[in-house]
């Protein structure tokens, strides 16, 4: 679903990604990890146009998204819930949903949104600053599913989220792939959430990727060595 090939990207002179490659089935989820600095926030940049590509190619599908803009691709089905959740604090939940809809043509937010994430039906009315870590978190990924993604891009969703809440985000991610069989790729720190919700693990390292390896009969300790300073 989602493919990548040889993407470079730089901040100026500075080259941060040196030509990865990626290859996301539909309904599979890929958990990116590395140490900070490594290239992960960058790399979620690249795909969506935030940060342009130097070379390379990106594809959803069949369609080549590599020269659009950030909107067109969304429009063509990557989504995206950007580290620290940037949800929009003085606008109520339904409000922040609802400019996710923009691409879709629809006027209202699809009632399987609020069944994922029931407290945001009980908190609709309430600005989205006023929720806590997790409940912004939530509202971040049900704006990111209003598009009707393909893939779905998080960058470091469980930073700033106590474990218990962390376990829940992975069963919820879980069901969102089954539900809607899109391809989800997450950035993260947190070796064990990792494991409870990635298919497959790759590490990124200094803007490679050094490690590739499914869930099942992974080398944690390997992968650990790899994040420990
Ligand atoms: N706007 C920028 N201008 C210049 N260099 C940058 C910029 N943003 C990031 N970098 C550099 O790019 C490299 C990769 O950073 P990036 O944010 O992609 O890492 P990361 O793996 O997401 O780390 P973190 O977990 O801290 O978010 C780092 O060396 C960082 O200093």
């Amino acid at each position: 679903m989602l493919n990548v090939t040889d993407l470079h990207a730089a901040y100026g002179q500075s080259e941060i990604l040196h030509g990865l490659h990626l290859n996301v089935a539909p309904g599979e989820i890929v958990a990116i990890m590395g140490r900070n600095g490594m290239g992960k926030t960058t790399l979620m940049k690249t795909l969506m146009g935030i940060v342009p590509a130097t070379a390379g190619t990106v594809r959803v599908g069949e369609a080549a998204i590599g020269g659009l803009k950030p909107h067109q691709r969304v429009a063509n089905g990557v989504a995206y819930v950007p580290q620290g959740r940037m949800i929009f604090s003085a606008m109520t939940v339904q409000e922040n949903v609802e400019t996710g809809l923009t691409v879709t043509g629809k006027k209202e937010v699809p009632g399987d949104i609020y069944e994922l994430f029931p407290v945001l039906l009980e908190m609709k009315g309430r600005r989205g600053g006023n929720l806590s870590g997790g409940q912004q978190q939530q509202l971040a990924i049900a704006r990111a599913l209003a598009s009707d993604p393909k893939v779905l891009l998080l960058d470091e969703p469980t930073e700033g989220i106590q474990p218990s809440i962390i376990r829940e985000m992975a069963r919820t991610l879980r069901r969102i792939r089954d539900q809607r069989g899109l391809s989800i790729v997450v950035s993260e720190q947190v070796l064990s959430f990792a494991l409870d919700v990635a298919d497959r693990v790759m590490v990124i390292e200094n803007g490679r990727f050094v490690h590739d390896s499914p869930r099942d009969g992974i080398d944690e300790a390997k992968v650990s060595k790899f994040l420990s300073v």
